[in-house]
This record gives structure tokens, sequence and C-alpha cells, in this order.
């Protein structure tokens, strides 16, 4: 059944909205569970996401015993695990070469689907993989599939990767917690979720540190156990709702924001004439009548994240003036910039940057979420267009939103999500 969310621009966003547990944080979490040979591990703050199901999908192929109560989820992965990830789940969600890294140390074999490109860019795991060569493993690469094996245990290695990747960080922690001997990673990722997975690994018995810092050194031990552990808060849907409120010049609270974590966000928005101030555990966010441009450029955290780009691309098009933005870790992330145009926008793509002439007179249309988080931005556009927007392909949005449509709907947005049958009845009434 194809879904879409209408929504129609107008109000200011008013209230108070929580903030769920990172997704990824959360996936190279649980990805780390099946470390543990004895003991099970809680996870806390586990947000209701389509990935989430995924990951827990392709430990539970596995044999590991995944149980979901809420928003706590329970992983025992004593038992022996089988060491294959299959396509039908990589396919749906790259993150799954994450269990690359656990298994190889674990078992001396892992075998994953290739991942493939995406919407967003290339996407290469070249830096994973040399690092697992660097700690002793076989690697190859071959009918769509990665094998890594190794005799004995992996063993420590210093490592320098090219560039700091996110999950070429997190597989090779991972990795080197239970290899013989000490690892060194230098040019690491620094991202707050490569700290959550560290402090989760350590509850588990490892010993990592350094995370968060561009030198992570791990000293391997020979066993992990189950642990428990509440997982970060989202700064990407904190910062997806911070641009709702900014862009519609209301007034919302953002319970379990992390300030620390969107450094890089809250800055720019102030630039932009946002107004953003701690409150509680959380951050308050009033929009101004006029919102002023600015140039944004994505880099590795503690940089703008890229995660952020295209909402934030969102907020630029109602800005007065000419805004750029530019992204460096990504080479093909601007699909939302002709969503854009389709309602009004007035953009234009220079090379890896895009310009913005605003403030754009935003009209609303039938748009396509191309990924994640454009389909996100897209929605925020909605907010403030003339008009209905139908945004579709919400599969990406439900990758990494929990309940987008009825949190904005609290708020007071004029949204709702709909089956297209039922739009189409919704229109023969009205029309009848
Ligand atoms: C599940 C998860 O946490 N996803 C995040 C993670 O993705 P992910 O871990 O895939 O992102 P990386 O940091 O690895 O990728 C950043 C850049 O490095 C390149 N690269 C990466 C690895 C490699 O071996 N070779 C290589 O060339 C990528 O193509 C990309 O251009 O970090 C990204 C960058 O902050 C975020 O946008 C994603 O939301
Ligand atoms: C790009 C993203 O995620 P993933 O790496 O899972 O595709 C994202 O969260 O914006």
């Amino acid at each position: 059944m194809v879904e879409k969310i209408i929504v129609r621009g107008g109000g200011k966003l008013n209230g108070t909205v929580k903030v769920e547990g990172a997704k990824n944080a959360v996936l190279p979490v649980i990805t780390a569970s099946i470390l543990a040979s004895e003991g099970k591990s809680v996870l806390h703050e586990v947000p209701e996401l389509a990935d989430v199901t995924t990951i827990n999908q392709v430990i539970s192929h596995m044999n590991a015993d995944v149980t979901t109560n809420g928003n706590t989820v329970t992983v025992d992965a004593t038992q022996p695990l089988k060491t294959e990830a299959p396509f039908e789940y990589v396919r749906k969600m790259r993150a799954s070469v994450l269990v690359l890294g656990p298994l190889l140390a674990r078992y001396g074999h892992a075998k994953v689907a290739l991942p493939g490109g995406c919407a967003i860019g290339s996407r290469p795991i070249d830096q994973h993989l040399k690092g697992f060569e660097a700690m002793g493993a076989d690697v190859t690469v071959g009918d769509g599939y990665i094998e890594a094996t190794t005799d004995g245990r992996l063993k420590g290695a210093k490592i320098y990767l090219d560039f700091p990747s996110v999950g070429a960080t997190e597989n090779l922690v991972m990795a080197a917690a239970l290899a013989d001997g000490k690892t060194i990673l230098e040019n690491a990722a620094k991202e707050p979720e490569i700290i959550d997975l560290a402090n989760y690994l350590n509850k588990m018995g490892a010993k990592v540190i350094g995370a968060g810092t561009e030198t992570i050194k791990i000293i391997g031990v020979e066993k992990l156990y189950g642990a428990e552990h509440t997982i970060i808060p989202d700064r990407v849907e904190a910062g997806t709702f911070m641009v709702a409120a900014a862009i519609t010049g209301g007034n919302v609270l953002l319970e379990r924001a992390e300030a620390e974590h969107l450094r890089a966000v809250i800055s720019k928005m102030q630039e932009m004439g946002v107004s953003v101030e701690e409150e509680g555990d959380g951050l308050r966010i009033i929009g101004p009548d006029r919102l002023k441009a600015t140039d944004i450029k994505t880099m590795p955290h503690p940089g703008f994240p890229t995660d952020m780009q295209s909402q934030m691309m969102a907020l630029m098009l109602r800005a007065e003036g000419t805004s750029v933005i530019t992204e460096t870790v990504f080479e093909n992330r601007f699909m939302h910039v002709e969503e854009f145009r389709r309602m009004n926008a007035n953009l234009r793509i220079d090379n890896r940057s895009v310009v913005v002439e605003g403030p754009s007179n935003l009209q609303g249309a039938e748009v396509e979420a191309t990924d994640l988080r454009a389909g996100a931005a897209l929605v925020l556009a909605g907010l403030v267009a003339e008009g209905y927007t139908r945004v579709t392909e919400l599969r990406h949005i439900d990758r990494g939103y929990v309940k987008f449509t009825e949190k904005l709907a609290d708020l007071g947005a004029d949204i709702e999500r709909v089956k297209e049958e039922q739009e189409q009845t919704r229109e023969s009434l009205s029309t009848s």
C-alpha cells in the first residue's frame, strides 16, 4: 500500500517533543552486543525504527535471541552464532556491515553481502577492510559478498584511516576489542555515537581508551559480557525538530536534546536569527519573524553534520539573502534540490555546493523522499509552503524517524499520513 505524508503549510509549531534514542548509536551497539559470549545485554531508549527492526533481524538470523519490550531490547548472543549476513538485510540497510568486526573477532570468520552504492553516494568500505587486514585477516570480495577469515584471534595493529569514517571506526574498535594485543586507530571518527559505542563496550569488559578523540587505543581482552546500556539521544532527530520550530517561527521545547552534540547546528541556527536556549535536560527553540542567510560546510564531527544538510537547506529557503551550503562528506547528497524546485524553491547546484537565493515563496507540490534526511527536509519545507505538499517514498523516513507525522501534528502542524486509497476517497468527497 502506497502511503503519503500530506502537509499543509501555515501555522507555527508550539509545544514539547521528546527526542528518541539515536539511530546511529543503537545500530552499532546492537551489533556489538553479539560480541558477548556470556550474559545478556539490556539496552534502553532504543527507538522503534525500521532500521532497528532490520538490525535485530540480522542478528536474529545469526541465532542471537532478541526480545523487544517497548524501548528496551534484550540481546542474548551466548549460543553459537552463524557468521553470515545475507543481501536481503544489507540491501535494506548498509549499517548491516557493522556485524563484520564483531563476527570476525569472535569467530574468526564473517561473510556479509556487499552493501553497494545508495542515493547519497557510492559509500565504499575499503577503510573497514584495510583495518581488518592490518589485524591479520584475509579478506576476499567476490560474488557480491565480503568474506573475512583469520586463523586464531585477530592481532592488535596500528591503523591509520584515510578519512575519519564513522562505520570503519566502529567496525575496527569492535574487532580490536577481542583481538590479541593493542590496537591504535589513528584519524578515527569523533562522533558522539563512537563514544556511546565505546562506553557500552567498556561496560562489556572491553578496554577502549580515547573515543571522541582522533586516536583510539584498544587493549584486546579474551572475553566480553552482556551489559546494560542507555542509548544517547538522537542529535539528528533533535536537529530536524529544531528546524521545524525555526522555519515556522514557532516555540518548541526539545526534551532530552543534548546541546553538546549539537554545537555546530546550534551555532548556525543562531547565526540565522533563531533563539536556542538550554532548558531542563533539553533545548528551547524560538523561531524569528525573519531568518538570515548563512553559509554551511558539512564536515566530520565536530563540524557541521551531513545528516542535517538537507534540513538546513529547507531553512535556508526561507532565509533572506544568499546562502551557500557545501557538502564535503558524500559526493551525491543533493537529490532533494530537484524536489525543492518542484516547490518553487530558488536554488542551484554549483559543483559540491548549493546556492540558495532566499526567501523562496514555497508552494505545495507532490515530491519524493529520495533518502532519509531528504524526506524529512521536504516535510519541513511543506510546513511553510502555500497549500498542500504530498511526500511519497516514506520507507526512507521510517528508517530514521519515530512517529514523525504524529510528533509534528502534536506540535500543531496540519499534517497526516494517509494510504493512497484514503486520499482518493477524500478527494472524491471534496469534489462531490
Ligand atoms: C549508521 C550510521 O551511523 N550512519 C552514519 C555514518 O555512515 P557511514 O559510517 O557509512 O559514513 P562514513 O563516515 O563511513 O562515510 C563518510 C565518507 O567516507 C567514505 N568512506 C567511508 C568508509 C570507507 O571505507 N571508505 C570511504 O571512502 C564514504 O563514502 C563517505 O563519503 O556516518 C555518516 C557520516 O557522518 C552519516 O551520514 C551516517 O548517517
Ligand atoms: C545516511 C544516514 O544513514 P545511513 O548511514 O544508515 O544510510 C542518515 O542517518 O542520514
